[in-house]
This record gives structure tokens, C-alpha cells and sequence, in this order.
């Protein structure tokens, strides 16, 4: 049953992580911290760790009460059961995953810099929509550009919406106060030598 998930917040994304053990203390820091939403993300392993990774994570997501998502890979959500799973341009159709995953499944849609792109992902059934990146981001150098119009432009979708990409404690509220309601992060919580604190220092953000 996917726990019920606030709309507004911090969306934890973890680092690539080859050290399940490493992954798995930091991720718990980061959920008895407090966030939203987390995120599996890991394009430094195969498959067989991801999945083993997924199911560590899923069960501490759980005793959090905290919903998982596994990004990219929607059969991987479907087999272990995960609460939803985040879809880029190049990660398969929103509707499959619908389909497989059921009505109640967290579905995320990428929609870079793209109001178009927000609204044909609601109208195939996200749950909620991503925008960014808004800043340079370490994690991903070449992402595409986005600006806080878009952010201004896109109030009426009827979906929260996710800011991605570069964002800090000392940005973040730039965006929340043009309407985004989640802020995504990577590199600024799993690279921070104490990610419970980075986690505190988001949620002022939202204050
Ligand atoms: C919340 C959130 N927003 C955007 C992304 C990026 O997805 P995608 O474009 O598929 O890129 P990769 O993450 O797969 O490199 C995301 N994962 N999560
Ligand atoms: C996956 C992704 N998509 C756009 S930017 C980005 C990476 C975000 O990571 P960081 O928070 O470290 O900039
Ligand atoms: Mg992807």
C-alpha cells in the first residue's frame, strides 16, 4: 500500500553508490531526518545490485513511512512492489507503467524545460511532473536548462511539481516561491558529510 505522500517538501534522489552499507546508513540518516519523497537512482551498478539496493531501501523507506521511488526502471517498481518510479524522455510510457504499476503508484515524468511536455505527461497520468535543471548541476553537467518562468507558467497543471538540478539550501527557496512544491536533490544531501543536517538545512526552504 503506498503510503500517502506530501505534496511539498524535500525529494531526496540518492547518489551512485557501489557500498550498499554506505548507501543504506546515509539513506536512513536522511529519512529519520525527514522528507518527502525518496528516490533510488543508481547508474553505477548492474541490475542485480540495483535490485538487491532497491529492496534494502524499500524496506527502510517502509519503516520511515516515507514512499520509494525507484527511478527509471518501472518493471523494477512492479517486481518489488516500490511505490512509484520516476520516467525520463528515454525510460518507456508513462501509460505502461500505469498499467503495471496500478492506480495508487507515484508516477514522475521529467519535463525538463517543457510546459508541453507537463501537460501531455498529466494527461497520460503523472502524479507528478519535473522540471530542471534550474542551476549547473555536479551530478548531471549537461542537463537541460530551465527558468523560473516556467515555474510561474505552469500553476494551473492540477499535479505538484518538482525543481531539479543544482539546488541548494541557500536557492532553493528562489524556486519554492515561484511555486515549485518539491525540491530534488542529489550531490547537495548524498555528497554532504552529514546529510541528516543537509536535510534540516533544505527543510528551511519550505519555512
Ligand atoms: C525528480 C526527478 N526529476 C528529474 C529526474 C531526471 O530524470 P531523467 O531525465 O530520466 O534523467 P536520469 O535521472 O535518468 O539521469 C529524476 N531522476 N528525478
Ligand atoms: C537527474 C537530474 N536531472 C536534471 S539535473 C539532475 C541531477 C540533480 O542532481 P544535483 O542535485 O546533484 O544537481
Ligand atoms: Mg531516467
Amino acid at each position: 500500500m503506498t503510503p500517502c505522500w506530501p505534496r511539498r517538501g524535500l525529494y531526496a534522489i540518492t547518489a551512485d553508490e557501489t557500498d550498499t552499507g554506505r548507501l543504506l546508513a546515509r539513506v536512513d540518516a536522511v529519512l529519520a531526518a525527514g522528507v518527502a519523497l525518496l528516490q533510488y537512482r543508481n547508474k553505477s551498478v548492474d541490475a542485480a545490485t540495483r535490485r538487491t539496493q532497491a529492496i534494502a531501501l524499500q524496506a527502510a523507506c517502509a519503516r520511515h513511512a516515507v514512499p520509494l521511488i525507484i527511478n527509471d526502471d518501472w518493471r523494477l517498481a512492479a517486481e518489488i512492489d516500490a511505490d512509484g518510479v520516476h520516467l525520463g524522455e528515454d525510460d518507456g510510457a508513462l501509460a505502461a507503467a500505469r498499467a503495471a504499476l496500478g492506480e495508487t503508484a507515484i508516477l514522475g515524468a521529467s519535463c525538463y524545460d517543457s510546459l508541453a511536455l507537463a501537460r501531455s505527461a498529466v494527461d497520460a497520468g503523472a502524479s507528478y511532473v519535473a522540471f530542471g535543471a534550474f542551476f549547473p548541476s555536479p551530478t548531471k553537467p549537461h542537463a537541460r536548462h530551465a527558468t523560473l518562468d516556467l515555474l510561474h507558467d505552469s500553476a494551473a497543471l492540477g499535479v505538484p511539481r518538482v525543481a531539479i538540478g543544482g539546488i541548494r539550501p541557500d536557492n532553493g527557496r528562489s524556486l519554492v516561491m515561484a511555486g515549485c512544491d518539491l525540491l530534488a536533490v542529489i550531490s547537495g544531501v548524498f555528497d554532504a558529510a552529514d546529510p541528516a543536517a543537509a536535510v534540516r538545512d533544505y527543510q528551511r526552504c519550505f519555512e
